[in-house]
């Protein structure tokens, strides 16, 4: 099982990433990939921390997660025989560090500038390929730095997704047990206990989410952290993504303006919540709430694509068992979306 060995969470933890590297043993040779925004958010200060202590650092923009951004920083990160790399910022700059890393089987540090999703700390990394995107199973970031006062300065909505990505915890679990009790697929008790009580902590207290405080920054990121941690103890993304995060998977293919990921996870909760039988009313609260999108309008999405994803979502991953089972009818999609008030 691989976890970070380091986790720093707080107000200007930024500057205690120094002796993160030291602990770690970590000095020359930083190669540090960040996004067009958060360079000037986080990457340069990270850049002048290492720089000052004399540790000649490299920096390098991202700008998609694609396996061609991959390639191209794994190449400029041997050429700099660079020792470490550290992501700085986002989903996209966060993933291809952590890719590249694992090609160049170097340590990797994740330095995340919002909390939107839980790969900021997980051993995954999301990446298109020839027009495909892939969940591929990568080394775990040997630590992880969460400025709070950086991440509370992030826009809202980044912050709400990363409940949705929470939240959709509930389901990924309900599945995984079905797919335990119909397909003998391997289960681990600790894993689904974690990542359920994670998403029970926040929908306890949605209140407590709200925009700028740091506060409820530090809860989102603690609850993102024990989602990493479930998913590293399954040896898979089994706790933490089951038919929630298909469906968003297929509204990235099918949609031609698709949301965040952690919005429209959280979404696809409300729905599969309805298939199991769950109280889906709930979940939909909580979100309305955190001030998370709970409606096909609230993405930005057609009514259209959302009832398109619905019916392709099983063959996002057929060897992942979920309640979608063989599909959904195009009558059954409509019903749940329709009962749901997912669309109108
Ligand atoms: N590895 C995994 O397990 C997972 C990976 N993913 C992947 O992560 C990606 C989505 O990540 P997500 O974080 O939702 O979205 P993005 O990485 O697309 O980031 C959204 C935007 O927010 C900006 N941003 C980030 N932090 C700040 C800040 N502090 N202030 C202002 N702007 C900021 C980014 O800037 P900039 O342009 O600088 O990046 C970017 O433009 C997808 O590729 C998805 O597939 C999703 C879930 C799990
Ligand atoms: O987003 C994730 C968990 O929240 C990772 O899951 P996937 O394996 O579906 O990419
Ligand atoms: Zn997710």
């Amino acid at each position: 099982m691989q976890l970070p060995r380091d986790v720093v969470v707080g107000p200007d933890v930024i500057y205690d990433l120094k002796d993160v590297c030291n602990d770690l043993k970590l000095k020359e040779g930083a190669f540090i990939v960040t996004g067009h925004h958060t360079k000037k958010i986080a990457g340069d200060v990270v850049y002048d921390i290492l720089n000052e202590c004399g540790y000649d650092p490299v920096i390098a923009s991202s700008k998609e997660a694609s396996m061609t951004e991959v390639n191209k920083i794994t190449d400029l990160a041997k050429e700099a025989n660079s020792r470490y790399l550290i992501g700085v910022g986002s989903g996209k700059s966060i993933d291809v560090a952590k890719l590249a890393a694992t090609q160049l089987d170097l340590p990797f540090i994740s330095v995340p500038t919002a909390a939107s999703h839980d790969g900021i700390v997980s051993s995954r990394a999301s990446i298109h390929d020839k027009g495909k995107k892939s969940s591929i199973e990568v080394n775990a970031p040997m630590a992880v730095v969460a400025d709070t006062s950086i991440i509370a300065k992030a826009p809202y909505r980044l912050l709400a997704a990363g409940c949705g990505d929470i939240i959709s915890n509930y389901t990924a679990v309900l599945d995984w047990e079905l797919a335990h009790r119909l397909r003998n697929e391997p289960f681990s008790e600790y894993a689904a206990a974690l990542s359920r009580m994670t998403a029970q902590i926040l929908m306890d207290c949605p209140e407590d989410i709200k925009p700028e405080l740091e506060s409820s920054v530090r809860i989102v990121v603690k609850a993102l952290v024990s989602s990493g941690v479930a998913m590293s103890i399954a040896g898979s993304s089994r706790p933490a993504s089951g038919s929630e995060h298909m469906f968003s998977h297929a509204l990235d293919m099918v949609a031609p303006n698709s949301a965040l990921h952690g919005e429209q996870c959280g979404v696809g909760t409300i729905i599969m919540m309805y298939l199991h039988g769950g109280d889906w009313k709930k979940i939909k609260e909580c979100l309305e709430i955190i001030g998370a999108p709970t409606t096909a309008s609230e993405l930005g999405i057609e009514d259209r694509y959302i009832l398109e994803a619905l019916l392709v979502a099983h063959e996002i991953r057929p060897e992942r068992y979920t309640i979608l089972g063989a599909g959904l009818t195009p009558e059954a999609a409509e019903k749940v979306a329709r009962l749901t008030k997912v669309i109108s």
